[in-house]
């Protein structure tokens, strides 16, 4: 690994959620691992009022999210660690200036000797992105002399294509694109970068890996928790743009995109905006909602228990239409992919929690053997993003005794079964690439703008027909039922441990 550059981390939005839950112990992995450099502080930077002593407190000695990693620790340790911590407030009103920020990042810089090295992390409403950024470059913040100074930017960004493209014009103003780090925590996340590495370093899938040998595409994700305590943010999102227009079109992108020449960060992101550009747009109200099915969990009964419909949950318009589900079934218009349908999922309230992949192959062009009943003639191979990050791949054997009758085996791999297998958190792996100035699995300025491109035209026509395609599904179930019947050949989406009972969870074997 590199040598990490000493260097400041300053967190706005230090008080909020994804700070105390995320962000802080992604760092405190990457200092238990021995991943930050020799001089490293953090920042913290809010309205709220708080000492550096509240805010270690708070995000540190009393966080829920620390207490199981530092009850391993000395206390020695966690101290040297909260010590590196510090609070600035901007004000209740933003009555203070950031030339007192500027001011207070001089003196931590000098005192850690962070070599003017800073990393700004966006982590407040992203109405504030363009304020900050222009606060900074005014403070002589942005400008990289002597230190490197980067900008790491939270989703959503924006809210459609045109804000999206006003907030990339806005940052650009006072930041250059090196500089801007546009976070997907899903690009964080092993199993979605081992598609890059499954695809491109194994000649036995890349040959088949186009519209010749694949039949379609199926990808789900699902949640089994409902929109928690986040329902004032989601209901004005919607699983479309929460989870879809980022997520879930990366992962798109790194299973449509065409090799990359190098593992170069412009170059596989080169590869990945042109397999967002090449994804077909649908354009008529009629053509989105033939491909399009939305839904939104319902209050239900569960034995015994009433499990929260969306319109109850806090922050929920009671008589809100978002959408806490989405399937879109779409092409892609290129050499490789024209005519291969994909189908894509995620939603709320689900059964399960899973983020997975499969690749539907093209059954044989003859029958030559007798199939079980239950057999699918279809080889899939499944990327299982999340939990039990792995792949499988099903195929045809033989049933021994007489005849040629043949049943699906599955060969399977494991994550965890590797010696050296240890995940690493999203977050952490994506700081620790931004600290090193690797981009590659930040999203680049135009692959933001390309997947926006493509969910635009949905999220125009189920605003403008909030009753079209729209149902209500139980919570703990796949959806709409009607769902199912997206899938042409009545294939039906593959419904991970649906038919498990035993304890254990599930795995990729179902
Ligand atoms: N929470 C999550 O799981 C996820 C969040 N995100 C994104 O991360 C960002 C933060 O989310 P989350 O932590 O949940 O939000 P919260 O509402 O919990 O926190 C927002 C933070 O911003 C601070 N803040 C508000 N105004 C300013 C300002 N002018 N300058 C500096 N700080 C300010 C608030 O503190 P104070 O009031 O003291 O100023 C608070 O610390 C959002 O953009 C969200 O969409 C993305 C993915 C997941
Ligand atoms: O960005 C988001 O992701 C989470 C799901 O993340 P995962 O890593 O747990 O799969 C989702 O719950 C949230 O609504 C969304 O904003």
């Amino acid at each position: 690994m590199k040598k990490i550059p000493n260097q400041m981390l300053i967190i706005f939005g230090a008080s909020g959620d994804l700070t105390t839950r995320k962000l802080i112990p992604a760092i405190f992995d990457l200092y238990k691992d021995g991943h930050l450099p020799e001089s490293f502080a953090v920042l913290g930077v809010s309205r709220s009022q708080l000492s550096d002593k509240e805010f270690r407190d708070k995000s540190i000695w009393k966080s829920p999210f620390l207490q199981k990693a530092i009850a391993k620790q000395e206390d020695e340790f966690i101290k040297t660690f909260a010590e590196k911590f510090h609070y600035h407030d901007l004000g209740s009103e933003y009555d203070r200036s950031y030339d007192d920020l500027a001011q207070k990042i001089a003196e931590l810089n000098e005192q850690y000797q962070t070599q003017g090295n800073y990393i700004f992390y966006l982590s407040t409403p992203p109405s504030l992105y363009g304020t900050i950024a222009k606060n900074l470059n005014e403070a002589n913040l942005s400008q990289e002399n002597g230190g490197f100074r980067r900008l790491i930017v939270e989703k959503p960004f924006g809210y459609d294509l045109e804000s999206a493209k006003k907030l990339n014009e806005t940052l650009h103003h006072y930041f250059e694109e090196k500089q801007v780090y546009r976070i997907d925590h899903y690009l964080g996340k092993e199993t979605v970068q081992n598609l890059l590495v499954t695809r491109f370093s194994n000649s036995i899938f890349e040959p088949l890996w186009n519209r010749r040998y694949i039949h379609h595409v199926e990808i789900t994700n699902a949640e089994t928790v409902g929109v928690e305590k986040r329902g004032g943010y989601y209901d004005k999102s919607g699983a479309l743009r929460d989870m879809f227009q980022s997520h879930l079109l990366q992962i798109v992108s790194l299973i449509v995109m065409e090799p990359p020449i190098s593992a170069d960060a412009e170059e596989i992101r080169d590869e990945k905006v042109k397999a967002l550009k090449s994804l077909r747009i649908m354009k008529s109200d009629e053509e989105i909602i033939k491909n399009t099915l939305r839904g939104q969990y319902v209050t239900t009964q569960i034995e015994g228990r009433t499990h929260k419909g969306y319109r109850e949950e806090e922050g929920v318009n009671p008589e809100s239409t978002t959408e806490t589900f989405a399937a879109i079934k779409f092409y892609v218009d290129n050499w490789r992919w024209k005519g291969v349908p994909f189908y894509v999922r995620t939603g709320k309230a689900m059964p399960t929690k899973v983020t997975e992949a499969v690749i539907h192959f093209k059954t044989p062009p003859h029958e030559v053997f007798m199939s079980q009943d239950a057999y699918r003639k279809d080889n899939k191979l499944i990327i299982r993003i999340q939990p039990n990050e792995g792949i499988l791949i099903k195929f045809g054997v033989k049933v021994p005794g007489l005849g040629f009758h043949v049943d699906q085996a599955n060969m399977e791999f494991y994550y965890s079964d590797l010696e050296s297998a240890q995940v690493m958190d999203a977050y952490e792996r994506l700081l620790l690439d931004a600290m090193q100035g690797d981009t590659t699995l930040y999203a680049r300025a135009d692959e933001v703008e390309a997947a926006w491109r493509f969910v635009d035209p949905i999220l125009k026509c189920w605003e403008n027909n909030p009753a079209v395609n729209t149902y209500g599904y139980s919570v703990g179930t796949w959806g709409p039922r009607n769902s199912d019947e997206m899938i042409e050949d009545s294939f039906g989406w593959r419904n991970p441990g649906d038919h498990l009972t035993d304890e254990t969870g599930f795995c990729i074997l179902c």
